[in-house]
């Protein structure tokens, strides 16, 4: 879920209606066998704690003239209205085990599939969270000796040849069922900013972070929704900052050094490390997997003027991009750009492949990245020559659009107050600057950074109670977490 920060572009209009670029949630068209998605009314008062009960229409004529599964030994035949506890309908159907649910939904599950993701101890490991049964023993043909609907879910007895109990709880399935999916991915709500976003900037206290885990949530939870979060009330050294970046996970080391600790000295080979002024851009594109977050924390700035930060949602602008010019925002969502870090006499980076990546990187057709640094792009080599000019013209669209007063956060760091950017969404840069300047932080991976947003948010934003209780003594996490 998209939504745009109050007041952040002129062309706002067009983009409020749907409370701002609205992401498109693939809908899922049910195949033509699948029975009326009219819902079926509960019958018998008695529904059991089960998340989705399945229930049986007593009287309509609607329900009976639609076509009815094969009825099988545990269903309740229509005309038996004794109360009853309504579990999902179930049968096996050749090569798949098919679940009617209370909704009128069926999903469908291949045999090979549901052995394959039998979670009992012998299978799954209660405490690793790894698959122990082998996929490759599992006969391509298998298909269950039988199957039922239990309070605890859908158990399925595995053939004498391969004699095995396996048990599926009625969420899980409902989570995982792939045909048709049923629960769409959840993508946690991102809240795109223009330059006004400095009425109110995220920002959270350095001693809540230090204190304990909610204030490192509720950090982490800002830079998930906004890109970026200010610390402010750090000790102005640089131990206490790179105590700050190891409260999120181990630093990312790079050619720049685990910890930097940077100014004007030509140090390193990049102009990070003059007094330039740098445009809008993220880091290490030269990398086939950039740099997750990078923290900066500004120490020292004297007899000079200058240095000031500047951020910029590429999410923001890239729905601006898409809204006004879908011609270039498809060109930059898919022409590679080629990267380079060659500063340094004893490294020479580029990502692999080595055409790179393009500026705008979508899955599902959501946009999940923002790769650009225009003084890091590398030969266009592999431009096909009929787009050349049209994509000279897409990036000089963005660029405007980069730089509009609209889209630009400026704002001057100070020793005390740090920011700590997501670097796959948000842009920065700085204006030039005289006298001595002293900038320190660090760069941190993605995939540790999400590691640690999603153990925080299961402890203190659960998405639902584990599934079932946890064998004794195992790690807290349901070996039925939906994030498996
Ligand atoms: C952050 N630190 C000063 C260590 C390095 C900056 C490197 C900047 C480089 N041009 C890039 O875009 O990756
Ligand atoms: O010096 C700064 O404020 C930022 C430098 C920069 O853009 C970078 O290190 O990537």
């Amino acid at each position: 879920m998209l939504r745009v920060a109050a007041g952040s572009s002129s062309i706002r209009p067009c983009l409020a209606r749907g409370k701002g670029p609205v992401q498109t949630l693939k809908t899922y068209l049910p195949s033509q066998t699948t029975p009326s998605k009219k819902r079926r009314t509960v019958a018998i008062a008695e529904r059991s704690t089960l998340p989705t009960v399945f229930s049986r229409l007593a009287s309509s004529a609607a329900a009976l003239s639609r076509p009815q599964p094969p009825v099988t030994h545990h269903e309740q035949p229509v005309h038996e209205l004794k109360p009853a506890l309504h579990l999902p309908v179930t049968r096996i159907d050749d090569r798949k085990v098919v679940v009617g649910w209370d909704d009128g939904e069926w999903s469908r599950y291949h045999n090979i599939w549901l052995r394959d993701h039998c979670r009992c101890p012998e299978c799954f490991h209660p405490i690793t969270k790894q698959r122990l049964v082998n996929t490759f023993d599992i006969p391509a043909d298998i298909r269950p000796a039988e199957v039922n609907s239990t309070p605890e879910g859908l158990e399925v007895k595995w053939p004498s040849s391969q004699p095995h109990t396996s048990l599926y709880p009625w969420s899980w399935l409902r989570e995982t069922s792939y045909d048709p999916v049923l629960v769409p991915p959840r993508t946690a709500e991102k809240i795109l900013w223009g330059s006004r976003i400095q009425q109110a900037p995220p920002t959270v206290l350095y001693e809540e972070i230090m204190a304990g885990d909610e204030g490192l949530f509720k950090w982490l939870s800002n830079v998930d929704q906004f890109g970026f979060c200010f610390v402010s009330g750090i000790p102005p050294a640089a131990e206490a900052t790179e105590e700050l970046a190891t409260r999120i996970a181990f630093i990312r080391e790079t050619q720049y050094g685990k910890f930097w600790d940077f100014t004007s000295d030509l140090a390193k080979g990049d102009t990070a490390y003059t007094t330039i002024a740098l445009g809008a851009h993220t880091d290490t594109t030269y990398f086939t997997d950039p740099c997750g977050l990078q923290l900066f924390h500004l120490l020292e700035h004297s007899n000079g003027a200058g240095g000031a930060t500047l951020l910029v949602d590429g999410f923001y602008v890239a729905s601006i991009l898409k809204e006004l010019h879908p011609a270039e925002y498809e060109l930059l969502s898919s022409v590679q750009i080629p990267s380079h870090a060659a500063g340094e006499p004893g490294a020479l980076f580029t990502p692999t492949p080595k055409s790179g990546y393009p500026v705008l990187r979508h899955q599902d057709g959501e946009l999940f990245q923002v790769r650009w640094n225009n003084d890091d792009r590398s030969v266009m080599k592999g431009l096909k020559p009929g787009i050349v000019e049209q994509w000279y013209d897409a990036i000089r669209i963005w660029h405007k659009l980069l730089t509009s007063e609209d889209s630009e956060y400026w704002v001057q760091l100070a020793p005390g107050t740090a920011v700590l950017v997501d670097n796959h969404r948000v842009l920065h840069g700085r204006s030039a600057f005289t006298g001595k300047r002293r900038m320190c932080g660090a760069y941190l991976g993605m995939d540790e950074y999400r590691s640690k947003l999603t153990v925080l948010a299961e402890k203190y934003a659960p998405t639902r109670p584990p599934e079932v209780s946890q064998q004794p003594g195992v790690n807290r996490r349901s070996i039925w977490s939906p994030l498996l």
